[in-house]
């Protein structure tokens, strides 16, 4: 496949920004990966390292490093904005101030804002002036930086208002290892990357527990009823659950020593408390602070989601992690397939 060459800036050099900049320099592009940290960025651009982030990987010399977001986005149309969903509103306030072109943003992270309840490409054109944002994209799916680093076969879904631009970003990302997939529900691909995150730490701490891989498998099950019958009534397409940003992402960081929610919510099913959990773990656990959106998002939209609800009250209520499973198992009985058939009928 022969592409056309392209100057990207990738703003965020964590993790997966760091990933997704091997993927792009891969495809021959030209990547500015911007970070706050000058030290860390005189490493990228020294020792072609990222040693917190990607430890024992060796970057493609196509990545410069910038620590200067003037300089990183001179000349640029394009950006991937990489960081964890609370520092959103400062960064772009930063990329508002420094951009020198329209800029398409394509966006990677997973997670709602507490409070407004708006997801990231909402939040994007709220902060953002019209007279430099372009269009937004999201990317998302089953995807550990740890494992696109070493170029392990992944797939992803982009999705954006304009599909015209999903299908650029998709052709910038595509190669043989990071097959690009576009789905026209905005919506749904962005929901399902972010509420995944509450299941994987629920599936931390049974795990932590002790309990097997049945409760694993009944809290990705209950868990995808319970994203789809929110992202439905937020007005998702309920299909794109058993795609790649739904059941895809869900099972990988459910079952994957990678994903840093689950091994967040093990440590807690072990008996440590949050605030020592958050403080060792060093990299985001997006699912905290979305877990509380998504309990305050189930309540405007009247949409029960009681593993969400049980794990609110563990994170943010000091509930003990084995009574909430035990809330769980004691519910009241109900039809599996009930809610669904409502939701079909509200559909007709
Ligand atoms: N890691 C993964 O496998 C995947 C992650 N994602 C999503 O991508 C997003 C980013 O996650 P990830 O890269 O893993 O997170 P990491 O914790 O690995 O890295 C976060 C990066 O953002 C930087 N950062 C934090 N706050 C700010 C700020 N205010 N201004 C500038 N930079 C800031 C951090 O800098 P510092 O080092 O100074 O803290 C760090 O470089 C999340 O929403 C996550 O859910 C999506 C798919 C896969
Ligand atoms: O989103 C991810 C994989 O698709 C990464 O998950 P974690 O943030 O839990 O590591």
């Amino acid at each position: 496949m022969v592409k056309a060459k392209e100057s990207i800036a990738v703003i965020g050099a964590g993790s997966w920004g760091t990933a997704l900049a091997m993927v792009l320099a891969d495809n021959q592009h030209e990547v500015r990966l911007w970070g706050h940290n000058p030290k860390q960025i005189e490493e990228i651009n020294q020792h072609h390292t990222n040693e917190k982030y990607l430890p024992g990987i060796e970057l493609p010399k196509g990545i410069k490093g910038y620590s200067s977001i003037k300089e990183a986005l001179f000349g640029i149309e394009m950006i991937i904005l990489a960081v964890p969903t609370k520092a959103y509103r400062e960064v772009l306030g930063q990329i508002e101030a420094a951009h020198d072109k329209p800029l398409t943003v394509v966006h990677v992270s997973k997670g709602i804002e507490p409070d407004s309840l708006l997801r990231i490409s909402e939040m994007i054109e709220e902060v953002s002036s019209p007279d430099w944002l372009k269009d937004i994209v999201v990317l998302s799916g089953p995807s550990h930086a740890e494992e696109v680093s070493l170029r392990h076969p992944t797939t992803v879904a982009v999705s954006s208002k304009n599909m015209k631009a999903a299908e650029k970003a998709q052709d910038l990302f595509i190669n043989n290892n990071f097959r690009v997939y576009t789905n026209p529900d905005l919506i749904g691909v962005e929901i399902g990357g972010a509420l995944k995150n509450i299941i994987a730490l629920a599936s931390g701490i049974t795990d932590g527990l002790g309990y097997g891989d049945n409760a694993k498998a009944a809290l990705m099950t209950r868990g995808l009823a319970e994203i789809s019958r929110l992202g439905v009534a937020m007005g998702a397409n309920p299909l794109t659950f058993s795609g790649l940003a739904g059941i895809g992402d869900l099972i990988v960081t459910c079952t994957s020593v990678h994903s840093r929610n689950w091994r967040a919510g093990n440590m807690l099913g072990k008996g440590k408390k949050l605030d020592e959990v958050l403080e060792s773990m060093g990299m985001v656990v997006e699912g905290v602070r979305t877990t509380k959106a998504a309990y305050q998002l189930a309540r405007k939209y009247e949409v029960n989601m009681p593993i969400t609800e049980a794990l609110y009250h563990v994170l943010f209520n000091g509930k003990e992690v084995k009574s909430a499973v035990d809330l769980l198992m004691n519910r009241s009985k109900t039809n599996e397939m009930e809610e669904l058939y409502n939701i079909l009928d509200n559909r007709q």
